[in-house]
């Protein structure tokens, strides 16, 4: 199902190179070496481990949870109940760059334009601001919604953080359903429109599915039908959840 293509009406445009790649997340289905990695994410590495010690902070290893899937898929009402049910801390890394554009930063500039092109924000700027959330919230439970986005913001993470997560959640939905979801919204994100949406949705499929892929090889993957109302889906979650060791 996750493969599955809206149809006619939202992807038969030919993908232009500002809708389809970020350009710090161009690699598509296919793993790096380490002596390919983008320069920034090597000084990025060498930056963290000077500053925050080689386990990113914390002195004990909290257990991480990343949550996927497409736009509008459900992963932050999903994760507001997971947050509530079982006191984890809900990260998600679309509100921390929403935030850091509020605050009048320098990079809010780049992520305003990076984010209503439905593009990924480079790695180095993404990575930060999770690292400083995780060690802020000082949490032994953490679920990471929204992030990794690419496998560079994969890579980045995993050699600033120094390890893996300990699962993926990935919730699967039909595009559709994602669509209607999201032009239901309401919330004034200035991505919730239908241009957006269809890059949005292209940049899901080619960056973000190599990412789940690669942890499906992996076995860390946990897959939801995310179809029907938001409890019938945390019914599944719930079930799931209760049957990890955190
Ligand atoms: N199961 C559901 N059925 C119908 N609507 C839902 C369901 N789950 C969430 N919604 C609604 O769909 C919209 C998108 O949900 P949500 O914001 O949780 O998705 P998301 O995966 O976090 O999206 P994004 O990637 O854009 O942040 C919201 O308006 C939400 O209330
Ligand atoms: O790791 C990330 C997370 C998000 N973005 C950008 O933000 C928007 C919205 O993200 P949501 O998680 O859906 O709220 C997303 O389309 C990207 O443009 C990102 O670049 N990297
Ligand atoms: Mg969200």
């Amino acid at each position: 199902m996750w493969r599955r293509r809206l149809g006619a009406l939202l992807l038969r445009s030919p993908p232009s190179s500002s809708s389809t790649a970020a350009s710090s997340c161009q690699h598509r289905r296919r793993h790096l070496l380490p002596s390919e990695e983008p320069l920034a994410v090597n000084r990025l590495a060498r930056l963290f481990t000077s500053q925050a010690g080689s386990d990113g902070g914390n002195s004990q290893k909290p257990f991480i949870a990343f949550v996927l899937g497409g736009p509008g898929s459900g992963k932050g009402t999903q994760c507001t109940k997971i947050a509530s049910d079982f006191g984890f801390a809900h990260l998600s890394a679309g509100d921390l760059l929403r935030h850091e554009i509020a605050s009048g930063s320098e990079k809010g500039e780049l992520i305003l334009d990076t984010i209503k092109e439905g593009r990924i924000v480079p790695s180095e700027i993404t990575v930060e601001l999770i690292r400083k959330a995780m060690e802020t919230s000082n949490a032994n439970k953490v679920l990471i919604d929204g992030f990794p986005r690419c496998e560079e913001n994969r890579i980045a993470f995993e050699r600033i953080v120094g390890r893996e997560p300990d699962v993926v959640v990935f919730f699967d939905c039909p595009e559709d359903e994602m669509v209607k979801r999201l032009l239901g919204r309401n919330q004034g994100r200035v991505d919730d429109n239908i241009e957006t949406i269809k890059k949005r949705l292209k940049v899901f499929e080619s960056l973000n599915i190599p990412v789940i892929d690669y942890y499906s090889s992996r076995g860390k993957v946990r897959k939801i039908n995310a179809t029907g109302t938001a409890d019938e889906i945390f019914d599944a979650v719930h079930k799931l959840f209760s049957s990890l060791r955190f």
